[in-house]
Parts: C-alpha cells; sequence; structure tokens
C-alpha cells in the first residue's frame, strides 16, 4: 500500500497554476521534490495537509483518504514548512509543550534524543536561535512522534555541509524499516544525488518526471558536439546551450538516435532542472 498517492491535484492563484499534479511514494524510500523558484513545490506540499486549500484533485495517505480522515491521519504526518519563525519571543519548552499534546504517540525519550543529536537547547527562545538551529528544532517537533510519512519543505537550506550531511544520514536510518517515507523538497540536488530513491520534478506548475533517480537519470543524456551536429539535432534536443566550440544539449536517451560521433554522457540532476529551465524560458519568450 502507498504511503502517499496524490492524484489530479489542482489549484490557482491569480498567476500561478498547479496543473493535475499527480505522483505515489510506497513504504521505505525518500523522494526528492525539485523544481525551479516558483514551480509550485510549497503549494504542492502545502495542498497535501490541506494548508493550502486546493481546487481540486485527492490525496491518500496510508490507503485513507486524506479529506475524510485529516484528523487520524495528521497523526502519522510529520511535516516541516519553514523554521517556528513566527514565535519569535517564545521559549522553545513551551512551544514543545503545545505540540506534545497534539500527538498521541509523543515520545519524550525520542524527543530528548534528537535535541541532544541536534545540540538545542529547550530554554532558549526561537530569536535566540540560528536558521539553522529552527530547522533541527522544527525537524525534531516532526520527528518526535514515529510520523509513517515525513513532508519536509527545504529542510537542508540554512544547514551547514556537515549538519546537512548528518541529516541525510538521519533520513537514511529513518526509512531502513521500510515503514516511512520522506518527500523533501530541496534546490540542493547534490543532496539527492546522495539519499533520493525517486525523484518528483515539477516545472511550472505542472510534473515532468515522477520516477526513480536511477530511471529518471537514465532516461536522458548530454550531448556535447559541433554547431554541423546541431543543426540535425535541434528538433530532438529539449534545449541547448551554444559555446566557441558547439553545444550542449539535453536529450531523451530514446530520441539519442545512432550518433556515434558525438560526445555523450549521463547528466546530473541539475544538468536536467537546468536545460528544463531554458526550455521554459524560450517557451515564454517565444509566447511573448
Ligand atoms: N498565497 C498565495 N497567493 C498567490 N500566489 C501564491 C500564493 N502562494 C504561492 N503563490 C504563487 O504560486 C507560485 C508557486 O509558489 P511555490 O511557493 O509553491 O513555489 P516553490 O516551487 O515552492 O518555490 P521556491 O523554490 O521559490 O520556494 C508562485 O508563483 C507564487 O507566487
Amino acid at each position: 500500500m502507498a504511503i502517499l498517492h496524490v492524484e489530479g491535484l489542482h489549484k490557482r492563484y491569480p498567476a500561478f497554476h498547479l496543473k493535475d499534479v499527480s505522483f505515489t511514494l510506497e513504504p521505505g524510500y525518500i523522494m526528492g521534490f525539485i523544481g525551479a523558484n516558483g514551480a509550485g513545490k510549497t503549494t504542492t506540499l502545502k495542498s497535501i495537509v490541506n494548508l493550502v486549500k486546493k481546487d481540486s484533485g485527492r490525496v491518500s495517505i496510508l490507503g485513507k483518504d486524506f479529506a475524510k480522515n485529516e484528523i487520524e491521519l495528521k497523526q502519522e504526518l510529520g511535516y516541516m514548512f519553514g523554521g517556528v519563525d513566527y514565535y519569535a519571543k517564545t521559549k522553545i519548552k513551551t512551544i514543545t509543550d503545545v505540540v506534545r499534546r497534539f500527538y498521541v504517540n509523543w515520545d519524550e525519550r525520542l524527543y530528548r534524543e534528537y535535541m541532544n543529536r541536534f545540540s538545542l537547547d529547550e530554554s532558549k527562545k526561537v530569536s535566540e536561535l540560528s536558521s539553522g538551529m529552527r530547522i533541527k528544532y522544527s525537524l525534531t517537533l516532526a520527528l518526535s512522534h514515529h510520523a509513517k510519512l515525513l513532508l519536509l519543505d527545504e529542510p537542508t537550506s540554512g544547514l551547514d555541509p556537515v549538519a546537512r550531511d548528518n541529516l541525510l544520514e538521519l533520513f537514511q536510518e529513518l526509512i531502513e524499516d521500510g515503514e516511512r517515507s520522506i518527500l523533501f523538497s530541496t534546490h540542493i540536488t547534490s543532496d539527492l544525488e546522495k539519499c533520493a530513491d525517486y525523484i518528483t520534478y515539477i516545472e511550472n506548475g505542472r510534473i515532468i518526471e515522477s520516477r526513480t533517480k536511477d530511471d529518471l537519470i537514465a532516461s536522458y543524456r548530454l550531448v556535447k558536439g559541433t554547431q554541423a551536429h546541431l543543426q540535425g539535432l535541434v528538433p530532438g534536443l529539449i534545449a541547448y546551450k551554444s559555446n566557441a566550440f558547439g553545444f550542449t544539449g539535453l536529450i531523451h536517451t530514446a530520441d539519442l538516435g545512432n550518433h556515434t560521433d558525438l560526445a555523450v554522457e549521463a547528466p546530473s540532476l541539475e544538468d536536467i532542472m537546468i536545460y528544463y529551465a531554458k526550455k521554459e524560458a524560450e517557451h515564454v519568450t517565444s509566447a511573448v
């Protein structure tokens, strides 16, 4: 049974439309959610948990319809959207006291473990925490009630490289028993190269890809060639950049054909994002 199933999610803002967003996350996996600024990651994550009211679409968690079982399912969810910045003058201890009461499965021992692991001091006010500490505290709250599904909006941004690496290791530990899953958005694609099993890629409100990271990378190739090669390839290329020697472009592996004279390599996730963003920019420019 899927831990999370999202189907046909639509949300319209005056200048943005989340269009028919659908994807599935099975238990025991980490899914990275990527896309450019303003592509719709936060809107999607918030729509899943009704923090943003969707126009249409269905979300089920652990096989149950979220809209019909929201109170019960929120117990199985740990989520983090930004830090705890709203409560600047409040002591951490006071916030924990409020959150603790909400969760039937709150585990005080686990909470203390994370507070120690992240070197957090309960007597401090939010305003006394660095931005990285605020994220760590928000994560501690999301992790202390044995949630089956973690929805985390940019949990690694603002953390130093060592803290980020530790957090990615923690993510791996959390999914090890095969019962939990993590969906997290990020712009730091190297984090996903380290730890994600699945990638969901959103561009301008529409899901472009949602599949295993290995399949995703295998389905694209980065090609390099001369201007002469370019003429024959242009229709098949997702986008390309010209340079002094010729061009570099992104292509679907299936569209590569028999071009044995081209330099071909596997793209990084960042390459895929950059070339899709370029395609989107060209589309916008040509539509103006
Ligand atoms: N409450 C709102 N009212 C109107 N428009 C909104 C609202 N919230 C978000 N938007 C718009 O929806 C679009 C998607 O925003 P969203 O925050 O989901 O993007 P994102 O992918 O999370 O971006 P980022 O990577 O910059 O965090 C943006 O154009 C944004 O301006």
